[in-house]
């Protein structure tokens, strides 16, 4: 049985064949992640799967519909661990509609290159800095070892 809190997070990319560029999202609240970058997305509420609490997420956040792609391998079944209490699942994406505009939870959105260090530069949520780098494995990794 669950006992974590599901949150769900979308690495939206520029390309899910051969991804270059991440959308990063810049959090308002609460005071203590206010000014930090995320993965755009949030909890999933009682009766959705985790991809209808992300695409209803993806719409409200940055006005935006997306199709996803594959689950990031996460280390456990209830995801990345946030903190004590919840548990984050992230799924790669792209944007099919509209341009991802900062609508709510959000004051800043911006691509970075998955190659690179402008990407670790980022003042990340600490406990999504395993996820980027996850996330830079995934994508690019293999493309860095030939760099
Ligand atoms: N969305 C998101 N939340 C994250 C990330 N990393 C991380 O620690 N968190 C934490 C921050 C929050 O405590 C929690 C997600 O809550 P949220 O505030 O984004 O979710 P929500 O929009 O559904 O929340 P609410 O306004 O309904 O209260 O997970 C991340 O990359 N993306």
């Amino acid at each position: 049985m669950t006992t974590l809190k599901q949150i769900v997070g979308a690495a939206l990319l520029d390309s899910l064949d051969q991804p270059h560029r991440l959308l990063a999202a810049r959090r308002t609240a609460p005071p203590e992640f206010a000014g930090m970058w995320e993965f755009p997305g949030g909890k999933v509420e009682p009766g959705e799967s985790h991809e209808q609490a992300l695409h209803r997420e993806l719409s409200e956040e940055l006005g935006v519909k997306v199709r996803l792609g594959a689950e990031l391998e996460c280390p456990t079944s209830e995801g990345w661990p946030l903190n004590p209490s919840a548990a984050m699942r992230v799924w790669l994406g792209k944007v099919t509609e509209g341009t991802p505009a900062p609508l709510e939870d959000h004051d800043l959105l911006q691509w970075v290159e998955l190659a690179g260090q402008e990407i670790l530069a980022l003042d990340w949520i600490p406990a999504d800095l395993p996820i980027v780098q996850a996330l830079i494995e995934t994508t690019v990794g293999g493309r860095r070892a030939t760099d």
